[in-house]
Protein backbone atom coordinates (compact mmCIF):
# COMPACT_ATOMS: atom_id res chain seq x y z
CA UNK A 1 0.00 0.00 0.00
CA UNK A 2 1.26 3.39 -0.91
CA UNK A 3 1.57 5.83 1.95
CA UNK A 4 1.17 9.27 1.15
CA UNK A 5 3.36 11.81 2.89
CA UNK A 6 0.71 13.84 4.51
CA UNK A 7 2.46 15.15 7.17
CA UNK A 8 3.61 17.97 5.38
CA UNK A 9 -0.26 18.74 5.55
CA UNK A 10 -0.10 19.76 8.59
CA UNK A 11 3.00 22.09 8.87
CA UNK A 12 1.98 25.69 8.68
CA UNK A 13 -0.84 26.54 10.60
CA UNK A 14 -1.64 29.34 10.00
CA UNK A 15 -0.38 30.15 6.81
CA UNK A 16 1.61 33.95 5.78
CA UNK A 17 -1.38 34.64 3.46
CA UNK A 18 -3.95 34.57 6.03
CA UNK A 19 -2.03 36.68 8.97
CA UNK A 20 -0.56 39.36 6.41
CA UNK A 21 -4.49 39.76 4.98
CA UNK A 22 -6.07 40.17 8.36
CA UNK A 23 -4.16 43.76 8.77
CA UNK A 24 -6.80 45.31 6.50
CA UNK A 25 -8.95 42.96 5.49
CA UNK A 26 -12.48 44.55 6.98
CA UNK A 27 -14.17 41.55 6.63
CA UNK A 28 -11.72 38.81 8.28
CA UNK A 29 -12.23 41.39 11.29
CA UNK A 30 -15.83 40.57 11.26
CA UNK A 31 -15.25 37.00 10.73
CA UNK A 32 -13.26 36.54 13.42
CA UNK A 33 -15.10 38.54 15.94
CA UNK A 34 -16.81 36.30 17.86
CA UNK A 35 -13.70 33.29 17.45
CA UNK A 36 -11.12 35.01 19.51
CA UNK A 37 -10.91 33.90 22.61
CA UNK A 38 -9.78 30.47 23.33
CA UNK A 39 -12.21 27.99 23.71
CA UNK A 40 -13.16 26.84 26.96
CA UNK A 41 -14.65 22.91 26.15
CA UNK A 42 -15.91 19.95 28.31
CA UNK A 43 -16.39 16.47 26.67
CA UNK A 44 -19.59 14.38 27.03
CA UNK A 45 -17.72 10.98 26.32
CA UNK A 46 -14.07 9.82 26.57
CA UNK A 47 -13.12 9.66 22.18
CA UNK A 48 -10.37 7.53 21.16
CA UNK A 49 -6.60 8.49 22.01
CA UNK A 50 -5.15 10.18 18.64
CA UNK A 51 -8.39 11.84 18.39
CA UNK A 52 -8.06 13.05 21.87
CA UNK A 53 -4.78 14.50 20.49
CA UNK A 54 -6.39 16.08 17.86
CA UNK A 55 -9.04 17.42 19.60
CA UNK A 56 -6.70 18.97 22.07
CA UNK A 57 -4.63 20.84 19.28
CA UNK A 58 -8.17 22.09 17.74
CA UNK A 59 -9.50 23.15 20.98
CA UNK A 60 -5.87 24.59 22.85
CA UNK A 61 -3.85 25.80 20.55
CA UNK A 62 -5.86 26.63 17.47
CA UNK A 63 -6.11 30.26 16.62
CA UNK A 64 -9.93 31.37 15.39
CA UNK A 65 -8.74 34.42 14.81
CA UNK A 66 -7.51 32.83 11.63
CA UNK A 67 -10.88 31.83 10.05
CA UNK A 68 -11.00 32.51 6.65
CA UNK A 69 -12.65 35.52 5.06
CA UNK A 70 -14.63 34.95 1.37
CA UNK A 71 -12.57 35.91 -0.85
CA UNK A 72 -13.79 38.01 -4.07
CA UNK A 73 -13.68 36.13 -7.13
CA UNK A 74 -11.65 38.36 -8.53
CA UNK A 75 -9.25 38.91 -5.95
CA UNK A 76 -5.73 37.68 -6.66
CA UNK A 77 -3.82 37.67 -4.31
CA UNK A 78 -0.20 38.76 -4.99
CA UNK A 79 1.55 37.68 -1.29
CA UNK A 80 1.48 33.78 -2.33
CA UNK A 81 4.32 31.93 -0.73
CA UNK A 82 6.20 29.27 -2.22
CA UNK A 83 4.01 26.89 -0.76
CA UNK A 84 0.65 28.28 -1.87
CA UNK A 85 -1.51 28.30 -5.20
CA UNK A 86 -4.55 29.01 -6.12
CA UNK A 87 -6.34 25.78 -8.27
CA UNK A 88 -9.63 24.48 -9.25
CA UNK A 89 -11.53 22.15 -7.24
CA UNK A 90 -12.04 18.95 -9.88
CA UNK A 91 -13.04 16.47 -7.79
CA UNK A 92 -13.66 15.15 -4.47
CA UNK A 93 -13.63 11.81 -2.51
CA UNK A 94 -14.03 10.92 1.03
CA UNK A 95 -12.04 13.49 2.72
CA UNK A 96 -9.79 14.33 -0.55
CA UNK A 97 -10.29 16.98 -3.43
CA UNK A 98 -8.22 17.11 -6.63
CA UNK A 99 -7.48 20.43 -7.00
CA UNK A 100 -6.00 21.95 -10.60
CA UNK A 101 -3.45 24.50 -9.83
CA UNK A 102 -4.57 27.83 -11.84
CA UNK A 103 -1.87 30.34 -10.23
CA UNK A 104 1.05 29.99 -8.59
CA UNK A 105 3.25 32.09 -6.53
CA UNK A 106 5.61 33.76 -8.98
CA UNK A 107 8.61 33.01 -7.04
CA UNK A 108 8.67 29.74 -7.94
CA UNK A 109 7.73 30.72 -11.87
CA UNK A 110 10.55 32.33 -12.32
CA UNK A 111 13.26 29.79 -9.84
CA UNK A 112 11.90 26.15 -12.04
CA UNK A 113 11.79 25.75 -15.56
CA UNK A 114 8.13 24.30 -15.62
CA UNK A 115 4.94 26.15 -14.98
CA UNK A 116 3.15 24.52 -12.08
CA UNK A 117 0.13 25.43 -13.71
CA UNK A 118 -2.00 22.36 -14.76
CA UNK A 119 -0.40 20.46 -12.20
CA UNK A 120 -2.99 18.14 -9.98
CA UNK A 121 -2.75 18.09 -6.21
CA UNK A 122 -4.32 15.89 -3.73
CA UNK A 123 -5.73 18.11 -1.08
CA UNK A 124 -7.38 17.74 1.98
CA UNK A 125 -9.71 20.42 3.19
CA UNK A 126 -8.43 22.44 6.39
CA UNK A 127 -10.59 21.52 9.32
CA UNK A 128 -11.40 25.40 10.06
CA UNK A 129 -13.14 25.46 7.19
CA UNK A 130 -15.33 22.31 7.94
CA UNK A 131 -15.61 23.78 11.15
CA UNK A 132 -17.54 27.36 10.17
CA UNK A 133 -19.54 24.95 7.87
CA UNK A 134 -17.67 26.41 4.84
CA UNK A 135 -18.68 23.91 2.35
CA UNK A 136 -15.82 23.07 -0.68
CA UNK A 137 -17.48 22.25 -4.17
CA UNK A 138 -16.24 20.67 -7.13
CA UNK A 139 -15.91 24.02 -9.47
CA UNK A 140 -14.90 25.95 -6.36
CA UNK A 141 -11.61 28.31 -6.75
CA UNK A 142 -9.59 27.89 -4.06
CA UNK A 143 -6.38 28.60 -2.16
CA UNK A 144 -3.96 25.86 -1.55
CA UNK A 145 -1.09 25.96 1.06
CA UNK A 146 1.44 23.62 3.07
CA UNK A 147 1.92 22.34 -0.62
CA UNK A 148 4.24 19.55 -1.54
CA UNK A 149 5.66 19.93 -4.93
CA UNK A 150 7.19 16.82 -5.43
CA UNK A 151 4.18 14.49 -3.73
CA UNK A 152 2.05 16.86 -5.03
CA UNK A 153 -0.31 17.12 -1.75
CA UNK A 154 -1.65 20.41 -0.43
CA UNK A 155 -4.00 21.69 1.92
CA UNK A 156 -7.58 24.11 1.14
CA UNK A 157 -6.87 26.97 2.86
CA UNK A 158 -9.79 28.81 1.88
CA UNK A 159 -12.59 29.19 -0.80
CA UNK A 160 -13.35 32.26 -3.30
CA UNK A 161 -16.73 33.30 -3.60
CA UNK A 162 -18.74 31.64 -6.03
CA UNK A 163 -20.35 33.43 -8.89
CA UNK A 164 -23.03 30.51 -8.97
CA UNK A 165 -23.76 27.11 -7.76
CA UNK A 166 -25.93 24.65 -8.61
CA UNK A 167 -27.46 21.40 -6.41
CA UNK A 168 -27.74 18.53 -8.72
CA UNK A 169 -25.45 17.38 -9.89
CA UNK A 170 -23.31 19.90 -6.86
CA UNK A 171 -21.17 21.74 -8.63
CA UNK A 172 -19.67 25.60 -7.85
CA UNK A 173 -19.25 28.66 -10.50
CA UNK A 174 -20.85 27.14 -13.44
CA UNK A 175 -20.22 29.22 -16.32
CA UNK A 176 -23.28 27.31 -18.20
CA UNK A 177 -26.04 24.46 -18.86
CA UNK A 178 -26.13 22.68 -21.70
CA UNK A 179 -29.60 21.55 -22.30
CA UNK A 180 -29.16 18.78 -24.91
CA UNK A 181 -31.99 16.78 -26.19
CA UNK A 182 -32.44 14.35 -29.24
CA UNK A 183 -35.05 15.08 -32.33
CA UNK A 184 -35.71 11.16 -32.24
CA UNK A 185 -35.05 8.14 -30.10
CA UNK A 186 -36.34 9.81 -27.87
CA UNK A 187 -38.87 12.39 -30.17
CA UNK A 188 -38.29 15.66 -28.85
CA UNK A 189 -41.26 16.77 -27.40
CA UNK A 190 -42.06 20.20 -26.73
CA UNK A 191 -43.65 20.24 -23.15
CA UNK A 192 -41.12 18.36 -21.58
CA UNK A 193 -38.45 20.32 -23.66
CA UNK A 194 -39.88 23.19 -21.60
CA UNK A 195 -39.75 22.19 -18.81
CA UNK A 196 -36.10 21.61 -18.80
CA UNK A 197 -35.64 24.67 -19.79
CA UNK A 198 -37.64 26.41 -17.48
CA UNK A 199 -35.71 24.49 -14.90
CA UNK A 200 -32.24 25.92 -16.47
CA UNK A 201 -33.52 29.73 -16.59
CA UNK A 202 -34.46 29.60 -13.08
CA UNK A 203 -30.29 28.79 -12.24
CA UNK A 204 -30.19 32.00 -14.05
CA UNK A 205 -27.02 30.16 -15.61
CA UNK A 206 -26.40 30.98 -19.62
CA UNK A 207 -28.02 28.18 -21.43
CA UNK A 208 -27.23 26.27 -25.25
CA UNK A 209 -29.40 24.19 -26.39
CA UNK A 210 -28.51 21.69 -28.70
CA UNK A 211 -30.58 18.91 -30.18
CA UNK A 212 -28.54 15.54 -30.54
CA UNK A 213 -29.10 12.46 -32.82
CA UNK A 214 -30.25 15.54 -36.04
CA UNK A 215 -28.79 12.53 -38.43
CA UNK A 216 -32.30 10.63 -37.52
CA UNK A 217 -33.99 13.49 -39.31
CA UNK A 218 -34.41 15.03 -42.77
CA UNK A 219 -33.40 18.42 -43.51
CA UNK A 220 -37.46 19.60 -43.44
CA UNK A 221 -37.25 18.63 -39.71
CA UNK A 222 -34.50 19.95 -38.64
CA UNK A 223 -35.27 23.60 -40.15
CA UNK A 224 -38.98 23.55 -39.04
CA UNK A 225 -37.54 22.83 -35.35
CA UNK A 226 -35.01 25.38 -35.65
CA UNK A 227 -37.41 27.91 -36.63
CA UNK A 228 -39.90 26.83 -33.86
CA UNK A 229 -37.10 26.80 -31.37
CA UNK A 230 -36.02 30.14 -32.55
CA UNK A 231 -39.87 32.14 -32.28
CA UNK A 232 -39.09 30.55 -28.08
CA UNK A 233 -36.46 32.81 -28.13
CA UNK A 234 -33.34 30.05 -28.42
CA UNK A 235 -30.42 29.29 -30.94
CA UNK A 236 -30.61 25.92 -31.46
CA UNK A 237 -27.39 23.68 -32.32
CA UNK A 238 -27.82 20.54 -33.81
CA UNK A 239 -25.46 17.73 -33.42
CA UNK A 240 -25.17 14.13 -33.90
CA UNK A 241 -22.62 12.11 -31.55
CA UNK A 242 -22.89 9.10 -34.35
CA UNK A 243 -22.18 11.65 -37.53
CA UNK A 244 -19.86 13.81 -35.71
CA UNK A 245 -22.33 17.02 -37.10
CA UNK A 246 -21.91 19.66 -35.15
CA UNK A 247 -19.62 18.75 -32.61
CA UNK A 248 -16.70 21.05 -33.14
CA UNK A 249 -19.36 23.90 -32.83
CA UNK A 250 -20.33 22.79 -29.76
CA UNK A 251 -16.88 22.95 -28.30
CA UNK A 252 -16.44 26.02 -29.36
CA UNK A 253 -18.96 27.41 -27.31
CA UNK A 254 -17.83 25.57 -24.20
CA UNK A 255 -14.22 26.36 -24.74
CA UNK A 256 -12.78 27.82 -21.37
CA UNK A 257 -15.97 27.43 -19.50
CA UNK A 258 -17.02 25.23 -16.55
CA UNK A 259 -20.36 23.08 -18.35
CA UNK A 260 -23.14 21.32 -16.67
CA UNK A 261 -25.34 18.77 -19.32
CA UNK A 262 -29.03 18.18 -18.66
CA UNK A 263 -31.29 16.51 -20.18
CA UNK A 264 -33.75 13.43 -20.41
CA UNK A 265 -32.23 10.06 -20.13
CA UNK A 266 -31.16 8.34 -23.58
CA UNK A 267 -30.59 11.75 -25.81
CA UNK A 268 -26.94 10.92 -25.58
CA UNK A 269 -25.61 12.82 -22.90
CA UNK A 270 -23.02 10.57 -22.00
CA UNK A 271 -21.90 9.74 -25.47
CA UNK A 272 -21.46 13.79 -26.04
CA UNK A 273 -19.71 14.02 -22.81
CA UNK A 274 -17.06 11.22 -24.27
CA UNK A 275 -17.02 12.65 -27.67
CA UNK A 276 -16.26 15.80 -26.38
CA UNK A 277 -13.26 14.29 -24.73
CA UNK A 278 -12.50 12.58 -27.59
CA UNK A 279 -13.06 9.34 -25.90
CA UNK A 280 -15.38 6.93 -28.03
CA UNK A 281 -16.77 4.25 -26.42
CA UNK A 282 -15.22 4.51 -23.34
CA UNK A 283 -17.12 4.97 -20.09
CA UNK A 284 -16.83 8.04 -18.56
CA UNK A 285 -14.47 8.72 -16.42
CA UNK A 286 -15.30 8.99 -13.32
CA UNK A 287 -13.31 6.42 -10.57
CA UNK A 288 -9.87 6.37 -11.54
CA UNK A 289 -9.52 10.40 -10.77
CA UNK A 290 -7.69 9.10 -7.28
CA UNK A 291 -6.09 5.93 -8.07
CA UNK A 292 -2.35 7.13 -9.32
CA UNK A 293 -1.76 9.11 -6.28
CA UNK A 294 -4.22 7.04 -3.58
CA UNK A 295 -3.14 3.48 -4.55
CA UNK A 296 -6.64 1.79 -5.84
CA UNK A 297 -6.88 -0.67 -2.59
CA UNK A 298 -6.92 2.12 0.00
CA UNK A 299 -9.22 3.67 -1.78
CA UNK A 300 -11.37 1.63 -2.54
CA UNK A 301 -11.92 1.12 0.78
CA UNK A 302 -13.01 4.50 0.89
CA UNK A 303 -15.82 4.41 -1.80
CA UNK A 304 -19.68 4.82 -1.71
CA UNK A 305 -21.20 1.63 -0.95
CA UNK A 306 -20.43 0.88 2.27
CA UNK A 307 -22.99 0.56 4.45
CA UNK A 308 -23.16 2.35 8.07
CA UNK A 309 -23.28 -0.83 10.89
CA UNK A 310 -25.45 1.72 13.13
CA UNK A 311 -27.69 3.60 10.31
CA UNK A 312 -27.88 0.55 8.55
CA UNK A 313 -27.57 3.46 5.66
CA UNK A 314 -24.82 3.73 2.97
CA UNK A 315 -22.10 6.26 3.49
CA UNK A 316 -21.15 9.18 1.58
CA UNK A 317 -24.05 8.75 -1.04
CA UNK A 318 -23.92 12.10 -1.90
CA UNK A 319 -23.44 12.47 -5.47
CA UNK A 320 -19.55 11.92 -6.93
CA UNK A 321 -19.06 14.53 -9.55
CA UNK A 322 -15.90 15.54 -11.39
CA UNK A 323 -14.79 18.15 -13.85
CA UNK A 324 -13.80 16.95 -17.00
CA UNK A 325 -10.62 19.26 -18.71
CA UNK A 326 -11.97 19.61 -22.11
CA UNK A 327 -8.94 19.81 -24.61
CA UNK A 328 -9.34 23.43 -25.57
CA UNK A 329 -9.72 24.63 -22.25
CA UNK A 330 -12.74 24.41 -19.91
CA UNK A 331 -14.35 21.71 -17.96
CA UNK A 332 -17.33 19.69 -18.29
CA UNK A 333 -19.34 17.78 -15.01
CA UNK A 334 -19.34 13.95 -16.14
CA UNK A 335 -22.54 14.05 -13.94
CA UNK A 336 -25.67 15.36 -15.88
CA UNK A 337 -27.90 17.39 -13.94
CA UNK A 338 -31.54 17.50 -13.07
CA UNK A 339 -32.86 14.26 -14.68
CA UNK A 340 -35.99 15.10 -13.25
CA UNK A 341 -36.84 18.84 -13.60
CA UNK A 342 -38.31 19.69 -10.35
CA UNK A 343 -39.12 23.25 -11.06
CA UNK A 344 -39.23 23.68 -7.10
CA UNK A 345 -37.33 26.90 -7.19
CA UNK A 346 -40.23 28.37 -9.73
CA UNK A 347 -42.83 30.66 -8.38
CA UNK A 348 -46.18 31.69 -9.82
CA UNK A 349 -44.71 34.70 -10.39
CA UNK A 350 -41.26 34.02 -11.68
CA UNK A 351 -42.65 31.77 -14.01
CA UNK A 352 -42.67 34.64 -16.56
CA UNK A 353 -39.62 35.79 -16.71
CA UNK A 354 -38.50 32.20 -17.26
CA UNK A 355 -39.83 32.07 -20.66
CA UNK A 356 -38.09 34.56 -23.23
CA UNK A 357 -40.78 35.26 -24.92
CA UNK A 358 -42.67 37.35 -22.35
CA UNK A 359 -39.40 38.58 -21.10
CA UNK A 360 -39.30 39.91 -25.00
CA UNK A 361 -43.01 41.45 -24.33
CA UNK A 362 -41.97 43.28 -21.08
CA UNK A 363 -38.68 44.43 -21.83
CA UNK A 364 -39.48 45.77 -25.25
CA UNK A 365 -42.30 47.81 -24.62
CA UNK A 366 -40.70 50.19 -21.78
CA UNK A 367 -43.70 52.38 -21.08
CA UNK A 368 -46.22 49.55 -21.69
CA UNK A 369 -45.85 47.81 -19.12
CA UNK A 370 -48.46 45.85 -17.30
CA UNK A 371 -51.55 47.88 -15.36
CA UNK A 372 -50.42 45.53 -11.94
CA UNK A 373 -46.87 44.80 -10.73
CA UNK A 374 -47.96 41.52 -9.67
CA UNK A 375 -49.52 40.66 -13.15
CA UNK A 376 -49.46 36.97 -13.95
CA UNK A 377 -49.75 37.39 -17.26
CA UNK A 378 -53.35 35.32 -17.71
CA UNK A 379 -55.68 37.74 -19.65
CA UNK A 380 -55.79 40.42 -17.12
CA UNK A 381 -57.24 43.54 -18.04
CA UNK A 382 -54.36 46.00 -19.31
CA UNK A 383 -52.11 42.47 -19.45
CA UNK A 384 -49.44 43.39 -22.81
CA UNK A 385 -48.78 39.99 -22.63
CA UNK A 386 -50.97 38.26 -25.64
CA UNK A 387 -51.32 34.87 -26.34
CA UNK A 388 -50.28 35.16 -30.07
CA UNK A 389 -47.17 32.88 -29.29
CA UNK A 390 -46.75 28.89 -29.40
CA UNK A 391 -46.01 28.60 -25.92
CA UNK A 392 -48.50 30.31 -24.07
CA UNK A 393 -50.58 27.62 -23.46
CA UNK A 394 -47.32 25.83 -21.51
CA UNK A 395 -47.18 28.92 -19.42
CA UNK A 396 -50.19 28.09 -17.99
CA UNK A 397 -49.84 24.54 -17.74
CA UNK A 398 -46.83 24.98 -15.55
CA UNK A 399 -48.44 28.04 -13.80
CA UNK A 400 -50.64 25.94 -12.92
CA UNK A 401 -48.71 23.26 -11.73
CA UNK A 402 -46.88 25.46 -9.59
CA UNK A 403 -50.21 27.00 -8.31
CA UNK A 404 -51.30 23.67 -6.96
CA UNK A 405 -47.74 22.73 -5.05
CA UNK A 406 -47.93 26.39 -3.62
CA UNK A 407 -51.23 25.66 -2.22
CA UNK A 408 -50.46 22.45 -1.10
CA UNK A 409 -47.64 24.02 0.35
CA UNK A 410 -48.98 26.95 2.55
CA UNK A 411 -51.37 24.12 3.45
CA UNK A 412 -49.02 22.12 5.03
CA UNK A 413 -46.44 24.43 6.03
CA UNK A 414 -48.57 27.82 6.53
CA UNK A 415 -45.85 29.55 3.83
CA UNK A 416 -45.58 29.01 0.46
CA UNK A 417 -42.23 30.78 -0.35
CA UNK A 418 -39.46 28.25 -1.44
CA UNK A 419 -37.17 29.25 0.61
CA UNK A 420 -39.06 28.55 3.72
CA UNK A 421 -39.07 24.99 2.58
CA UNK A 422 -36.77 22.38 2.13
CA UNK A 423 -37.06 18.85 0.47
CA UNK A 424 -35.19 15.89 1.70
CA UNK A 425 -35.19 12.88 -0.70
CA UNK A 426 -36.55 10.08 1.36
CA UNK A 427 -36.62 6.69 0.78
CA UNK A 428 -37.25 5.41 -2.84
CA UNK A 429 -36.39 9.00 -3.72
CA UNK A 430 -39.07 10.70 -2.74
CA UNK A 431 -39.00 13.94 -1.82
CA UNK A 432 -40.45 14.97 1.01
CA UNK A 433 -40.78 18.64 2.02
CA UNK A 434 -40.09 20.09 5.42
CA UNK A 435 -40.18 23.70 7.14
CA UNK A 436 -36.41 24.85 7.23
CA UNK A 437 -34.99 26.08 10.44
CA UNK A 438 -34.86 29.64 10.66
CA UNK A 439 -32.19 31.21 8.62
CA UNK A 440 -28.51 31.13 9.74
CA UNK A 441 -27.85 34.99 10.29
CA UNK A 442 -30.56 34.86 12.70
CA UNK A 443 -29.09 32.29 15.41
CA UNK A 444 -25.29 33.41 15.60
CA UNK A 445 -23.85 30.11 16.70
CA UNK A 446 -22.16 30.71 20.25
CA UNK A 447 -18.26 30.07 20.53
CA UNK A 448 -19.44 27.01 23.15
CA UNK A 449 -21.85 26.17 20.29
CA UNK A 450 -19.15 26.10 17.67
CA UNK A 451 -16.75 24.18 19.84
CA UNK A 452 -19.02 21.96 20.86
CA UNK A 453 -19.65 21.25 17.22
CA UNK A 454 -16.28 20.65 16.04
CA UNK A 455 -15.66 17.97 18.89
CA UNK A 456 -19.28 16.85 17.55
CA UNK A 457 -17.90 16.47 14.51
CA UNK A 458 -14.50 14.68 15.81
CA UNK A 459 -16.87 12.61 18.03
CA UNK A 460 -18.60 11.51 14.52
CA UNK A 461 -15.18 11.13 12.93
CA UNK A 462 -14.94 8.58 16.63
CA UNK A 463 -17.94 6.91 15.42
CA UNK A 464 -16.93 6.25 12.06
CA UNK A 465 -13.93 4.09 12.81
CA UNK A 466 -15.06 1.33 10.99
CA UNK A 467 -14.62 3.72 7.55
CA UNK A 468 -11.57 5.82 8.85
CA UNK A 469 -9.33 3.69 11.27
CA UNK A 470 -6.27 5.81 12.29
CA UNK A 471 -4.11 2.63 10.85
CA UNK A 472 -5.26 3.04 7.71
CA UNK A 473 -5.95 5.92 7.17
CA UNK A 474 -2.91 8.05 6.41
CA UNK A 475 -4.67 11.98 7.45
CA UNK A 476 -5.72 10.41 11.01
CA UNK A 477 -1.87 8.76 11.32
CA UNK A 478 -0.40 12.08 10.32
CA UNK A 479 -2.64 14.10 12.76
CA UNK A 480 -1.11 11.16 15.26
CA UNK A 481 2.12 11.33 14.42
CA UNK A 482 2.08 15.49 14.36
CA UNK A 483 1.08 14.97 17.80
CA UNK A 484 3.20 12.52 19.44
N1 LIG B 1 -28.53 7.57 -33.69
C1 LIG B 1 -27.84 8.14 -32.71
N2 LIG B 1 -27.75 7.56 -31.50
C2 LIG B 1 -27.02 8.18 -30.56
C3 LIG B 1 -26.37 9.42 -30.77
N3 LIG B 1 -25.78 9.78 -29.64
C4 LIG B 1 -26.02 8.82 -28.73
N4 LIG B 1 -26.78 7.84 -29.29
C5 LIG B 1 -27.27 6.62 -28.63
O1 LIG B 1 -28.31 6.95 -27.72
C6 LIG B 1 -28.32 6.03 -26.65
C7 LIG B 1 -28.33 6.76 -25.33
O2 LIG B 1 -27.09 7.45 -25.19
P1 LIG B 1 -26.52 7.87 -23.80
O3 LIG B 1 -25.27 8.64 -24.06
O4 LIG B 1 -26.46 6.73 -22.88
O5 LIG B 1 -27.68 8.85 -23.32
P2 LIG B 1 -27.83 9.62 -21.93
O6 LIG B 1 -28.48 10.89 -22.24
O7 LIG B 1 -26.52 9.67 -21.24
O8 LIG B 1 -28.84 8.66 -21.17
P3 LIG B 1 -29.01 8.48 -19.59
O9 LIG B 1 -27.70 7.93 -19.10
O10 LIG B 1 -30.13 7.50 -19.48
O11 LIG B 1 -29.35 9.80 -19.02
C8 LIG B 1 -27.09 5.15 -26.83
O12 LIG B 1 -27.50 3.94 -27.41
C9 LIG B 1 -26.24 5.93 -27.80
O13 LIG B 1 -25.42 5.10 -28.57
C10 LIG B 1 -26.48 10.00 -32.07
O14 LIG B 1 -25.94 11.07 -32.37
N5 LIG B 1 -27.23 9.33 -32.99
ZN1 LIG C 1 -49.36 40.89 -17.63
Amino acid sequence: MQIPSSLSLFRHRTPTFFRHRQNHHPLLITASKHHQNQPNVSRKQPPSKNLLKAKKNLTSKKDFSTLSPILSPDHTPTDLSDSQAIGTVAASQANFMRVIVTTEPEKIEDSSSSSKVGTELLCVVRAVLKKIKRRVLVGDKVVVGSIDWVDRRGMIENVFQRSSDILDPPVANVDRLLVLFSVEQPQLESFVLTRFLIEAESTGIPITLALNKAELVDQQVLSDWDTRLRSWGYEPLFCSVDSKMGLDSLASVLRDQTTVIVGPSGVGKSSLINALRNKPNSQVEVDNWFDPIMGSKWFEDQRVGKVSTRSGRGKHTTRNVSLLPLGGGGYLADTPGFSQPSLLKVTKQSLAQYFPEIRKMLGDNEQAKCAFNDCLHVGEPGCIVKGDWERYPLYFQLLDEIRIREEFQLRTFGTKREDDVRYKVGDMGVQQAEPRLEPKKHRRQSRKRINQSILDELNELDDDEDLLDDENDPILRALKNENL
